[in-house]
């Protein structure tokens, strides 16, 4: 079981030009992850994610800062340190980033002979790994003739081939349809349930923080703009840019064209109502409704599952005269996060 910390990291590499100033990559960064955790990390384009992670794997140094990984303080380690420390730390690649050359066998193998690991137990270790994986009868297959989804699990395979503490996925469903990405998400999670491996993936789809991750930092400029529980942060976001994002994994509220054609449809009153994880009874909206003569129709918005817990928002268009729809209005606002539309 491996916890990883960093206290305020930071990574910054020369300007490009003599003169220029430094560009700050990493701009202290404290990010907690408990062992055993799935942690996500979000951002645009340019947000520092993926030079955190080659913090995280050693790959790179810090400027500033700390970094631990299970016992080991990355950031006082010397580089012949550090080697045996990277052995406890596997990467997986959106590219995948395997032996073209090789056999998938070979490929899986190769952190093994690396580690000097003798041969009968890296055939042992080879086999029991792509079992894991389902990939026990593609052994002698080359790269090559295999599907992205099936390159990604030799990718993941070869990633615990050395049975490290965690994992890092950069961007690792992003090239797969997405079929094969949840085929790749539900091996992650039984990585992460069977063996107990921590998780820090990095990912632009909303999707996989929602399915898969227990918490999940938000990035921005090189710093971290929101952190927490992936149901907290997402229910309830703080920042433009985590809303931004959740906006693409979430039901939300129409847009203002949307709300505009939806207006030439339903000529009632549109309101908005959040449901966080059973904190509103359901059956009690529309039973105050129809207490109060008021019908509904849901017009848009949806209820789904963040981090193992149920959100919604519904978009409802009530029909009835002025005033009963007011008192209905009224009644709901004591029990329910609405929001009248205007
Ligand atoms: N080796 C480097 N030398 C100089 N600048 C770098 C280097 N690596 C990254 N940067 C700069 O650091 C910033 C953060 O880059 P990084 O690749 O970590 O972001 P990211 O969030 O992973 O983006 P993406 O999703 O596009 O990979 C960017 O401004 C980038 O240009």
């Amino acid at each position: 079981m491996t916890r990883v910390q960093l206290t305020d990291v930071g990574k910054r590499y020369p300007g490009r030009s003599k003169g220029d100033p430094d560009i700050v990559a990493v701009d202290d960064v404290s990010i907690e992850v408990a062992s055993g955790e799935i942690h996500a990390i979000i951002g645009y384009s340019g947000a520092g994610k993926s030079t955190l992670l080659r913090l995280v794997n050693g790959l790179e140094r810090a400027t500033s800062g700390t970094i631990t990984v299970g016992e080991a303080v990355l950031t006082d380690l010397s580089e012949r340190q550090l080697r045996p420390v990277r052995s406890q730390i596997g990467m997986i690649f959106q590219q995948f980033n395997l032996f073209h050359s090789k056999s998938v066998a070979k490929n899986v193998e190769y952190p093994l002979v690396v580690a000097g690991v003798p041969a009968a137990e890296r055939a042992a270790r080879v086999a029991e790994l792509l079992a894991f994986v389902g990939l026990q009868d593609r052994a002698r297959a080359y790269v090559d003739q295999l599907s992205g989804g099936q390159k990604q699990r030799v990718g993941i395979a070869r990633a615990l081939a050395t049975s490290p503490g965690v994992l890092l996925a950069d961007e690792a469903t992003s090239a797969l349809d997405p079929e094969t990405s949840r085929e790749v998400l539900a091996l992650l999670k039984r990585v992460n349930d069977e063996l107990g491996i921590t998780i820090i993936l990095i990912t632009h789809e909303m999707e996989v923080v929602r399915e898969i991750a227990d918490r999940v930092t938000v990035m921005d400029g090189g710093r971290t703009v929101e952190q927490g529980d992936v149901f907290e942060v997402f229910s309830a976001p703080q920042s433009d840019t985590t809303r931004k994002f959740v906006a693409t994994a979430l039901p939300s509220q129409p847009g203002a064209e949307h709300l505009e054609k939806l207006r030439e449809r339903h000529r009632g009153r549109l309101v908005s109502l959040t449901f966080r994880d059973g904190d509103v009874d359901q059956p009690v909206v529309f039973r105050t409704l129809a207490e109060r003569g008021v019908g509904v129709s849901i017009v848009h918005g949806g209820i789904t599952d963040v981090g193992g817990r149920s959100f919604g928002k519904l978009t409802l268009e009530l029909i009835g005269d002025d005033l009963r729809v007011e008192h209905a209005v009224a009644a709901l606002a004591q029990e329910t996060e609405l929001e009248v539309l205007a």
